[in-house]
């Protein structure tokens, strides 16, 4: 495998190879700073014994969901210290060398520990300036054993941030007007599905003809995602590509996913971002995707179809199924779910 890092390194790098030119740079505008601020979610109302504030950030998360699809969520309870750990022991994963991390090399979208480079380097036409490592951490937690310490940190930010996913996951289901574990129960949080992802985009010398991370939406119900302080994170949101600057400290960003899409019958829509480069700084960003149980098979909640009277929007679909299909092709904007739409 050819890693962008060790592309990066190269001397005198001054080009980038044609494979890397991503012709859609030049036709779209550049991304602006958004208008309004992005919703602000305090976790820890979710839990508050006040049963008015707890119905007040319900109503937050409702307007965040319906108007951003994205949010920073603060006062979630997961340390800083062990935040602040995951970026620094995905960086020495990634700094170690090519020989050491050929071993966790990917070869099926489905393989629990996946290295890899662009989205899917066997199907890409262009190539996007990324290296990454994805890692299947629930139902079974499985991690390289490598660096030292790498397997403990990403054990425990599984676990803390499963914990923080399943709290918002009752507020949403709240906020949607189900019992509030009307979502969890449905589709088998239990045993969700959950993947630890470190994204790694090193300096590029020509940042405007290359990208990161291509437009796309998140697979599963929602993602939350941390970074090294350097940006580069872009939403779409009214039809507009706009900057996240990550500046709020001990925060997670988190964003909806397909599934929560079909689930609500496209009431929360899915949201479209994608990671530009720089020619400064190497950026990394930890992301943790949570989806329903591999074997749920997903469509719109009853509430949405029959007491409503709107017709499904979305055809059941085993969310492993959907989930091969996302991962197993190229990645464009949010075109998978168009797969899944009722006709
Ligand atoms: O690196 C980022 O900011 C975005 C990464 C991302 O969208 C993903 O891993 O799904
Ligand atoms: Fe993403």
């Amino acid at each position: 495998m050819n890693s962008v890092k060790a592309l990066a390194e190269s001397p005198d790098l001054r080009h980038i190879p044609s494979i890397y030119v991503n012709s859609a740079n030049s036709t779209e505008p550049p991304a602006l700073d958004p208008e309004d601020a992005i919703p602000t979610i305090d976790f820890s109302l979710l839990t508050s014994d006040d049963a008015y504030l707890r119905s007040q950030v319900v109503k937050e998360l409702d307007i965040a969901c319906k108007d951003w699809g994205f949010f920073r969520v603060i006062n979630h309870g997961v340390p800083e210290s062990l935040m602040n750990m995951v970026i620094e022991k995905s960086k020495e994963f990634f700094d170690m060398s090519d020989e050491e991390k050929k071993e966790f090399e990917e070869k099926d979208v489905l393989d629990p520990i996946r290295y890899g480079t662009s989205f899917n380097s066997k199907k890409d036409e262009i190539f996007y300036w990324r290296d990454f490592l994805k890692v299947i951490v629930h139902p079974e937690f499985t991690c390289p054993n490598k660096p030292l310490g790498f397997r403990e940190v990403v054990l425990e930010y599984s676990k803390r941030t499963r914990e923080v996913v399943k709290e918002l996951l009752r507020g949403i289901s709240r906020s949607l007007g189900l019992d509030q574990s009307y979502v969890e129960k449905t589709l088998k949080l239990e045993s969700g599905l959950q993947i630890f992802v470190a994204n790694l985009y090193p300096p590029c010398p020509q940042p405007d003809l290359a990208i990161g991370f291509p437009p796309h939406s998140d697979h599963g119900l929602l993602t939350l995602l941390i970074n090294n302080g350097v940006g580069g994170l872009q939403i779409k949101h009214k039809g507009k590509w706009v900057n996240i600057n990550n500046n709020l400290p001990n925060s997670f960003l988190v964003n909806t996913g397909d599934q929560l899409q079909v689930f609500s019958n496209g009431r929360y829509s899915s949201v479209e971002h994608r990671a530009v480069v720089n020619n400064a700084a190497t950026r990394l960003s930890v992301v943790v995707v949570n989806g329903p149980s591999l074997d749920e098979v997903v469509e719109p909640a009853k509430k949405f179809v029959t007491e409503e009277g709107c017709s499904p929007a979305y055809i059941p679909m085993k969310y492993k199924e959907y989930l091969e299909m996302q991962q197993g092709n190229q990645i464009v904007g949010k075109t998978c779910l168009d797969r899944v739409r009722a006709v």
